[in-house]
């Protein structure tokens, strides 16, 4: 007998997750995993598909929620996995029923979204294919994948701790970074106590470094995300080009790079032809830039069969570029396109602009980054049921400001008062307006420094209009928008000093998290609320319900 149509359309997936000691740089550590698995398991689907995880949080003593990275949620937004805006978090021991539809091909990334976990390990791939007899603009030969992360020693809880803090405690640089989970600490950085405790073991093969194995002359696809708790990378493999021809999800006009600058919370598609001397292997190699930091650079081999995958390359791993160089790094957003063929041009005109302006702060003796000078902070009760559920009372029903002092504010200046304030509002959009973001940069707490932040929204795409230096000029800057071949992304970097301005449609009822993808500074209140045609909102699923102000008023 044939299988019902809608089940085919159905990929089920169960996840154990949990802590389980693993060594990902040889240094032991409490790792989030699932199913035995960090990066978890690459969820495969094809769109139109229905995903279907029942997720059970074996963590014992913590909380969870995942959210579905580039997934729009379009007509479930109670799935987007956003714990304190869309869900109440999943208790240990229970199983919460993620469900919702791949409707578009690409590839999108899943992680935590509770506390600081994603550093723990807690993230995977998601890749969705295109339509039976629909093609990609482009050939290959075969499609890899790998996430890039950086890692640290401490837990998630001593970062936390630290950075709610007074004096307040910066999580530092990462000790590692890791190529699809793997990396290799240097164990003579450490006490000798910890080497004898067996924490730090070199020889331990489980922390190899990973390994590409291509065939000479054959084309790779590797879809290169980031999911970096802190770090900006730049990913090189040593004597070999790469062509973006995709970013997060969409396809692009290819471009050619020797190293691919890559923010957290990124997609990338390159095609790399295996075309060098086939007799020996070749680095492949992540480097932090946009910080002055002391890890080490990340490193793979890009290995050519049959060589033997652990035979180190003969030369030096490549270096990457200069971290504080950031010219190349804007010529690399500049440069992205829209594949023609491909394009979705964005609406002519805006309803609504607003201005976020970047920037750290001190609230309350304690240091925040802020947004307009308010530092985000999750309320008790999850937006989309408090808003759904007329619970109004429960966060604070003044909007944030659209934008900031732009006549007086120096961007480049240590601000005389650092204080700002911590609030909980959101900002409501007009159901199907057309919303221009501008990311504006400024100065940090520290003379002279200004962050690279990249910047991720929930539920939607964005139009990337442009990037530019200094103070964004609200009457020429946005005669220099590309409004013919934009590329549509879900995560965009602002530079250091500079804007960059994107264009959404605000046609997704629900309630989406916009925020900064590096773990830490959204800790640190660096994020904002969209809300847009919660009355479209369907009936709320009971299991999204269970803390704050829900408990007890809900019927299941
Ligand atoms: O949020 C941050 O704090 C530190 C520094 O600004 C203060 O120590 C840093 O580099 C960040 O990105």
């Amino acid at each position: 007998m044939a299988l019902p149509v809608a089940d085919a359309r159905i990929r089920r997936y169960r996840w154990d997750v949990k802590y389980e000691y693993k060594s990902p740089d040889c240094v032991k550590k409490l790792v989030i995993t699932i199913n035995g698995q960090s990066p978890g398991p690459t969820i495969r689907a094809q769109q139109g598909e229905t995903i279907i995880v029942e997720l059970t949080n074996n963590l014992l003593t913590e909380n969870v929620a995942i959210h579905w990275h580039g997934i729009r949620q379009k007509g479930t937004p109670w799935f987007d996995g956003t714990e304190g805006v869309t869900q109440c978090p999943i208790v240990p021991g229970t199983t919460f029923k993620y469900q919702f539809v791949v409707d578009r091909s690409g590839t999108y990334l899943y992680h935590a979204h509770y506390g600081m976990q994603r550093e723990a390990g807690l993230y995977g791939s998601i890749h969705v294919s295109l339509p039976d007899g629909e093609k990609e603009p482009f050939t290959y030969d075969y499609d890899r994948n790998i996430i890039l992360t950086d890692w640290y020693h401490k837990s998630t809880y001593e970062h936390a701790v630290g950075l709610d803090s007074i004096p307040f405690q910066w999580v530092g640089e990462p000790d590692s970074l890791l190529i699809h989970g793997k990396g290799r600490f240097n164990c003579s950085k450490l006490t000798t106590a910890s080497l004898d405790a067996g924490i730090c073991n070199a020889t331990n093969p489980v922390c190899s470094n990973y390994t590409l194995t291509v065939v000479s002359g054959k084309t790779y696809r590797l879809r290169i995300s980031s999911l970096t708790a802190l770090s900006a990378l730049s990913f090189q493999i040593e004597d070999h080009n790469m062509t973006i021809v995709e970013a997060d999800g969409f396809f692009v006009e290819p471009v050619v790079v020797q190293n691919l600058f890559i923010y957290s919370g990124e997609t990338y598609s390159v095609l790399i032809k295996a075309d060098q001397e086939p007799s020996r292997n070749y680095w492949a190699t992540t480097s932090i830039v946009s910080r002055d930091s002391s890890t080490p650079p990340g490193l793979a081999v890009f290995n050519y069969y049959p060589n033997h995958p652990r035979r180190s390359p003969p030369t030096d791993p490549p270096t990457g570029p200069a971290w504080d160089d950031v010219a190349p790094r804007k010529a690399q957003s500049n440069a992205l396109r829209a594949r023609h063929g491909f394009f979705h041009p964005p609406p002519p005109l805006h309803d609504r602009m607003i201005v976020f302006l970047n920037t750290q702060n001190l609230v309350k003796g304690r240091t925040r980054w802020s947004v307009n000078n308010v530092s985000f902070t999750l309320p008790d009760t999850p937006y989309l049921i408090a808003l759904k559920e007329n619970l109004t009372d429960t966060f604070d029903q003044t909007p944030p400001p659209d934008g900031y002092d732009f006549l007086n504010y120096d961007i480049y200046k240590q601000q005389d008062n650092q204080n700002g304030t911590s609030r909980n509002g959101i900002y409501r959009l007009d159901f199907n307006s057309t919303v221009d973001i501008i990311l504006q940069n400024a100065n940090s707490m520290q003379r002279n420094k200004s962050e690279t932040h990249p910047w991720h929204l929930h539920g939607h795409d964005f139009w990337v209009l442009g990037y530019g230096d200094g103070k964004f000029d609200m009457y020429n800057d946005p005669k220099k928008y590309n409004l013919v071949d934009p590329v549509l992304k879900n995560t965009v970097p602002v530079h250091p000093y500079g804007w960059t301005a994107l264009r959404f449609q605000a046609d997704n009822p629900g309630v989406w998290l916009f925020h900064c993808h590096i773990e830490s500074h959204f800790f640190m209140g660096m994020g904002v609320v969209f809300e847009e045609g919660i009355e479209q909102v369907g009936k709320l699923p009971s299991s999204i319900m269970g803390c704050g102000e829900t408990l007890g008023r809900h019927s299941p």
